[in-house]
């Protein structure tokens, strides 16, 4: 059973990211019961196309239950990297280990979730949840769950309704919810709220961070915005050159791993922040104009 987040205690919050792993990351969350925290570990992973070099040498360690942002400038590989961790892409060299064994195809450990909703425009939001549901559970169990969810990503009261009857925020939502029908071990967010205006896109970040409370999932989520970066995840990974090897050959690799500090949710105007914000635009080649 999934609660709403404004039922848990402060017991259950500050529980969370008591533990670290043994790779030093950042704080690990605790799962729920029928939830599935996976680490992900990346060693020397590369990907090109053709003779074009989009990725090479990327290798880190993603704890259970964290969540992970991967910034990085446009066609740098962002969501080559994501594919990849989730079996959408079997191209890439390396190793990718989830939870101690190699990715397979299409993953069913992981789940991927879209910039834009990729709902069936024909079905309801309750049917395009329900196509998110594993196999392997009976009809009493799938309904259960699909219920959960909507209750979890506040469309309990929409579930009759079509995608085009809904706003572009609350289809975002139904997506997410399909992605977790199976609750994933990982679930990988590609530029999730990207098409949204402004106001809807913090909405969906709060929502985000209510879901992993829940459910402890370890999120691998692909941005542009920084800030969104800085308020959703414990580390930031910003893929680009080597800052210091600036002859290396062509394909991203981790140009920097940073751990944004505090517990979420974070006070979006801290100088904590603000000195990472700074650092972040500087590795994206962008002025902060800080004066
Ligand atoms: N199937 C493919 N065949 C050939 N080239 C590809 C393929 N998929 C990706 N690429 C190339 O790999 C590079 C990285 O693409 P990718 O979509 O991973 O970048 P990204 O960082 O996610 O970009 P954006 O931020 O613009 O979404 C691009 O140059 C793209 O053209």
């Amino acid at each position: 059973m999934i609660l709403p987040a404004s039922t848990l205690t402060e017991d259950d919050v500050s529980a969370k990211g008591a533990a670290t792993d043994s790779s030093g990351a950042s704080p690990v969350a605790s799962s729920r019961p029928g939830y599935t925290s996976l680490d992900v570990r990346l060693s020397g992973v590369g990907r090109s196309f053709g003779d074009h070099t989009v990725l090479r040498d990327v290798s880190l360690t993603v704890a259970p239950g964290e969540v992970l942002a991967i910034l990085g400038s446009s066609g740098c590989g962002k969501s080559t990297l994501l594919r990849a961790v989730g079996g959408l892409d079997t191209g890439s060299t390396g190793e990718i280990l989830i939870n101690g064994s190699p990715v397979q195809r299409y993953d069913e450990r992981t789940a991927v979730g879209f910039q834009e909703p990729r709902l069936l425009p024909w079905r309801s939001i309750y049917k395009n949840i329900s196509l998110g549901l594993p196999r392997s559970l009976s009809k009493a169990e799938g309904r259960e769950r699909v219920d959960e969810l909507l209750e979890l990503v506040g469309l309990k009261d929409r579930a009759a309704l079509r995608p085009r009857e809904i706003s572009g925020g609350m289809a975002q939502r139904a997506s997410l919810a399909r992605a977790l029908a199976r609750r994933p071990g990982v679930l990988l967010l590609d530029e999730p709220f990207g098409a949204l205006d402004a106001l809807t896109r913090l909405k969906m970040q709060d929502l985000l961070l209510d879901v992993h409370a829940q459910t402890g999932t370890t999120v691998l989520l692909v941005t542009h915005d920084v800030d969104e970066a800085l308020q959703l995840a414990d580390r930031v990974l910003l893929l680009g050159k080597n800052a210091q090897d600036p002859t290396a050959a062509e394909g991203a690799t981790i140009a920097r791993l940073l751990n944004v500090p505090g517990s979420r949710p974070r006070d979006r105007a801290s100088a904590e922040l603000a000195a990472l914000r700074g650092e972040l635009f500087s590795g994206l080649g962008v002025d902060s104009h800080t004066h």
